[in-house]
């Protein structure tokens, strides 16, 4: 049962700006994708990570692994995305950005092109069902994959920037944070940037990432996913607070996956307070609500127990976020106008 302060998080309006689609399939669908494929033989503890437990950031990838065998299928992914999209409503996010690495997989017949396509189909449909979420598509690169990958990712995103009717919106770079150097693809992100896509970049996410940090900050992004070991305190540098700040570059926070993942040891010790005490642009996000097993609402209520906010600076914090989405205008205002509208409503 819901407590009152559970209810608030809950009906707090909220956008979430950082959910990698495979990785935010709930419970309730991936038992359904595993019953569909009952040879492939996994089982529901290969795919998420519970309360309590704790992964190495490593192993947190092997589960991507396993959900990707999962939904391997138009199909699949028009009904993980659709269901993903209809979560995040129910949970109170009014927008959304979404992102998903494209795939190709032979015996299914899908192709990267048809794989946005779904995605686009999903975003489609639950709006015709007039689901009350609106939601983006950030194209992602996976950087395991290395450049000539990254380009072909880039130039597809492309077309689907001139072709989506505004719903993609950019790019994002993610995976596995340990292989690769970030320098091997500057030549695709400057292309991304340079024919408008949005970069929101995954940075600083391991220590071993300082120098691909301090060339990438140079684009510069439009957003950051994690930076957790960007500040000197954690073996970055004072190079890279200053280019982060100078250029107010909104940095993407998820407590849960930092925690669970095991690159930050605690919530306390969360870099989110080293940003959010300099009143530096941060917006709170699940990652992958799926295997994390959270949701926004919780992220929420986790950062204001851990670091004592008030419900008013909640609700600043939720509306901020508004400002750092990569939507037109008249989308923002729109969302203003929302907020507003419900804010004496929520907060009392
Ligand atoms: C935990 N921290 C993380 N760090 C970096 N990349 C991550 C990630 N969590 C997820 N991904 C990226 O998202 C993919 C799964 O969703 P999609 O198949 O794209 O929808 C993963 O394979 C990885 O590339
Ligand atoms: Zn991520």
């Amino acid at each position: 049962m819901d407590t009152e302060a559970d209810l608030f998080y809950r009906q707090l309006p909220k956008v979430e700006l950082h959910a990698h689609l495979n990785g935010s399939v709930s419970f309730e669908i991936m038992e359904t994708l595993i019953q569909r494929k009952p040879h492939l033989n996994i089982e529901h503890n290969m795919t998420a990570i519970r309360r309590g437990q704790r992964r190495t950031l490593d192993e947190c990838f092997q589960v991507f692994k396993v959900i990707h065998q999962l939904v391997d299928s138009e199909e699949d992914i028009l009904m993980v995305a659709k269901a993903v999209i209809q979560e995040f409503a129910a949970d109170g996010v009014k927008y959304l950005e979404l992102r998903s690495t494209p795939r190709e997989v032979t015996e299914t017949g899908l192709t990267k092109q048809r794989y946005i396509e779904t995605v686009l189909e999903a975003i489609r449909q639950c709006k015709q069902e007039e689901v009350d979420i609106d939601v983006r598509f950030l194209v992602a690169v996976d950087r395991r994959h290395g450049p000539e990958v990254a380009m072909e990712t880039v130039k597809l995103a492309e077309d689907f920037l001139l072709s989506s009717d505004g719903i993609v919106v950019g790019l994002d770079l993610s995976g596995d944070p340990t292989v690769g150097h970030g320098k091997d693809l500057l030549s695709a992100l400057q292309k991304a940037k340079n024919c408008g896509l949005k970069l929101a970049l995954h940075l600083s996410e391991v220590p071993s990432q300082r120098d691909e940090s301090e060339l990438l900050l140079n684009l510069p992004p439009d957003r950051i996913g994690h930076g957790t070991f960007l500040h000197p305190e954690v073996g970055g540098s004072d190079s890279l607070v200053e280019k982060v700040c100078r250029q107010k570059i909104p940095i993407e926070l998820c407590l849960t996956s930092n925690v669970k993942g095991q690159t930050v040891p605690s919530y306390e010790k969360h870099h989110f307070q080293y940003w959010y005490k300099r009143g530096h642009p941060c917006v709170l996000c699940t990652d992958d609500k799926g295997v994390f097993c959270t949701d926004l609402s919780q992220e929420y209520q986790l950062a204001a127990s851990t670091f004592g906010l008030t419900q008013e600076a909640v609700w600043s914090l939720s509306q901020q976020a508004i400002g750092y989405t990569f939507a037109p205008e008249p989308i923002k205002n729109r969302l203003e106008k929302k907020w507003a509208e419900l804010k004496q409503q929520i907060l009392q």
